[in-house]
């Protein structure tokens, strides 16, 4: 390298090509950002349809077709001349510029690194005309020639002229990519025109979308449906930031490999690093590591706002309260996002593939290998789900204020041992608590013990009855044979989690976790309970024995029973139950241990499982609909529906019971402790939960080590 002298040089002002070649050089640094300029003029020029050629990824040929203004014949000679345009006058109309274009420098600079020939023909001229471009000056004269309205623009052998720039360019492959997305990019945003893109000679097109579509038809047509099915909307206004934004943005189902970022500010195709930044902090909560989304986002802000003119390539823009303006739309995306993973959709598997069931098989192998992923916790004791979550779960009862002693209980195995429970008001009853615990409360004794096996011919002695009953026998067959036998072996090897919620608990089994829904197992397990039971169910003694009529009317008061004034007066129907029901009551008494006195008062329900009572806020409802939703006419039926509605009324256990005042056991400790065990031993599952959603497999222990493998 020459050594530096240190005389100073004179100062020589550079030839107009020179200037004109490195001004150039800034403006158009590759392909796609020349096809980018063009793109722009087209949209400028009104154009409904954009077809673009060309060949070795640009270098060697673009070719631009639209259906546009066309240019005007007195200015062929200019159009290539630095600063010549046709879109802006005086510096101020930038504060309001409405197009792409301001500086009439795009088609000059192409000039100087590229032959360019513009085709062109607007709606007055008789045939278009064909003009070819050096250094920003006509060569000869436009020639006539045929053409449709709109412009052709072609470049070719870019920076022929500019070899080290053409050097440095990647591979014709990787230039042809950047036309793609360019192409792409703009054909998302300007949904009402048709773009196509093509290489010379090809037959198939990498871009092709029609005019009047949409924003989603696009994305789905070029970026495929497995991005367009998980877009939500983003919409933010702002009248004070005087700003709009419209967006399509991926959900928390979509993970893509790179962050796909389309952003237009005022319609210009821009970039953003701090947008990106703040949209992909926000997604990486809900996103696994290394995942990215989908973002497309339309920001308009008032034109006198925004400085367009702040980088070459106009590739950037600059606006005012751009921080407020990115935070503003980086929370809505978290406010969407956080409803969105609420309801989250996962590939979960309808309950147990036979698959497991086989597994099982193949496991019982002698000497067959247990890898260290198959191994699962087996001690239940070990711990349970309540030790990650907070002490009171948001469904429960918090008051205890409206507790009631309202019965007092024996245990079947220890008769002798009177234990009283404890009633809480549910919150949704709190309409008619003074009703509620009337009906209730109290402390009367049953006639002879509280509690009682009802064919104990001595104390602790239990005799069962047996009953030759076709009906019966039916009833139980059926159950049988609608059992599902892998499902049986699921509950009966399941290892209890936890109690999710009222309604849902999870349990294990081997490398698998399962959600069951609570109230309908528990409530399939009460029914086949009683036909197991039949004849043989202890009692429940209520301890102040409500009559039968104040249930039924306390029933029909209750929404959820849907009273309608057509079915008829309220006090009239509650007698109607209480009359019927008392007529059955000898029946109800010999096979269900449900017991009514003389005076229509229920005085004990039957006892199927030693700690358990159903939630007595339903006392009402199951009244009134075993006088309503029984077949009574026929024996099998009737022994069927009155099952179903007591198990509906068993399904759900006592909100708080304690079996002892002062006990601290709730309706999760009777779950896990009390019906849980009674269902492993001897629910046999129907069928039909296979696919009804009844129990659902969540996670796989295997599964789970390949994401963690992943992330
Ligand atoms: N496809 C086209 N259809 C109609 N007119 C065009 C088209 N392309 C260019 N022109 C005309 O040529 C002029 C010069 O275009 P050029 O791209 O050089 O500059 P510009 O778009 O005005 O500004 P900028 O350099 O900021 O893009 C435009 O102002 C427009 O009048």
């Amino acid at each position: 390298m020459e050594k530096p002298n240190k005389r100073p040089k004179n100062i020589l002002k550079l030839d107009e090509t020179v200037v004109n070649r490195i001004a150039a050089g800034e403006i158009i640094q590759r392909p796609a950002n020349a096809l980018k300029e063009l793109l722009e003029n087209c949209l400028d020029a009104g154009s409904t349809s954009i077809q673009v050629t060309v060949k070795d990824g640009g270098l060697k040929l673009m070719k631009i077709q639209d259906n546009g203004s066309g240019i005007n014949k007195e200015d062929f000679p200019i159009v290539c001349e630095r600063f010549t345009t046709s879109k802006l006058q005086k510096f101020e109309d930038l504060n309001a510029i409405g197009t792409f274009g301001f500086r009439g420098e795009a088609l000059a600079s192409i000039s100087h690194v590229a032959h360019l020939t513009i085709i062109t023909k607007t709606s007055e001229m008789q045939c278009a005309y064909k003009c070819s471009y050096h250094d920003g000056k006509l060569i000869g004269a436009p020639k006539p020639c045929a053409g449709t309205q709109g412009t052709q623009i072609v470049v070719e052998d870019l920076f022929y002229n500019v070899p080290t720039r053409k050097n440095s360019l990647k591979s014709p492959s990787e230039e042809h990519n950047r036309i793609i997305e360019v192409v792409t990019r703009f054909a998302v945003h300007n949904a009402s025109v048709g773009f196509s893109l093509k290489k010379l000679n090809d037959n198939g097109s990498d871009v092709r979308t029609s005019p009047n579509s949409t924003q989603e038809d696009n994305i789905r047509v070029l970026y495929g449906h497995a991005v367009a099915k998980d877009l939500i909307k983003l919409q933010v206004e702002d009248p004070g930031l005087k700003v709009k934004v419209n967006g399509l943005i991926s959900n928390v189902d979509y993970s893509g490999a790179k962050f796909t970022m389309l952003l237009f500010i005022n319609h210009r195709l821009v970039e953003s690093t701090p947008l990106k930044r703040a949209l992909d902090s926000v997604y990486a909560t809900y996103l696994a590591k290394g995942k990215h989304p989908f973002v497309y986002l339309s920001i308009e802000i008032a034109p006198n706002c925004v400085d367009v003119n702040v980088h070459p390539t106009k590739h950037e823009v600059h606006f005012l309260n751009e921080d407020a303006i990115i935070h503003k739309i980086q929370s809505s995306a978290d406010v969407l996002l956080k409803a969105a993973s609420t309801s989250r959709s996962f590939a979960v598997q309808t309950v147990i593939p036979p698959i497991s069931f086989l597994d099982r098989q193949q496991s019982k192998v002698a000497g067959a290998k247990v890898y260290d992923k198959q191994l699962v916790r087996t001690d239940s004791r070990d711990q349970k789900i309540d030790k990650f979550l907070s002490t009171t779960m948001d469904s429960m009862p918090s008051s205890s204020s409206n507790e009631c002693s309202f019965i007092n209980q024996t245990s079947m195995e220890s008769p002798e041992e009177p234990v009283t429970a404890v009633f809480q008001q549910k919150e949704t009853e709190k309409r008619t608590p003074s009703e509620m615990n009337r009906a209730i409360q109290g402390a009367s004794d049953c006639s002879d013990s509280t509690m009682r096996h009802r064919s104990s011919v001595a104390p602790g002695i239990v005799e069962r009855r047996q009953f030759e009953l076709t009906s019966l026998t039916q009833l139980r067959e059926n159950v049988k044979k609608n059992t599902d036998q892998v499902l049986r072996d699921t509950f009966k090897d399941s290892i209890f989690v936890g109690c999710v919620s009222e309604k849902h608990c999870l349990i294990q089994y081997g490398t698998r976790l399962y959600i069951f829904r609570m109230e309908r197992v528990a409530e399939e397990f009460f029914y086949q309970r009683f036909l197991d039971e039949f004849g043989n169910c202890g009692v429940i003694c209520l301890s102040d024995p409500p009559p039968l009529y104040n249930l039924a009317l306390m029933a029909l008061d209750q929404e959820e029973n849907e009273w309608r004034p057509d079915d008829g007066p309220k006090d009239h129907l509650a007698n109607l139950a209480s009359q019927l029901l008392f007529s059955k009551s000898e029946m109800l008494d010999d096979y269900f241990s449900l017991q009514i006195n003389e005076k229509r008062h229920l005085v004990a329900i039957p006892l199927l499982l030693v700690d358990y009572i159903p939630d007595l806020t339903q006392l009402p409802s199951f009244v009134l609909r075993l006088a309503s939703d029984v077949e009574w006419n026929v024996e099998k039926d009737c022994f069927d529906t009155i099952c179903r509605v007591m198990a509906r009324f068993y399904r759900k256990p006592n909100d708080h019971e304690v079996l002892n005042v002062g006990s601290d056991k709730d309706w999760k400790w009777t779950v896990e402790h009390v019906l849980y065990p009674a269902i492993k031993a001897s629910l046999l599952p129907p069928k039909t939960w296979i696919n009804d959603g009844t129990i659902l497999q969540i996670a796989d222990l295997p599964d789970l080590y390949k994401v963690f493998e992943r992330c």
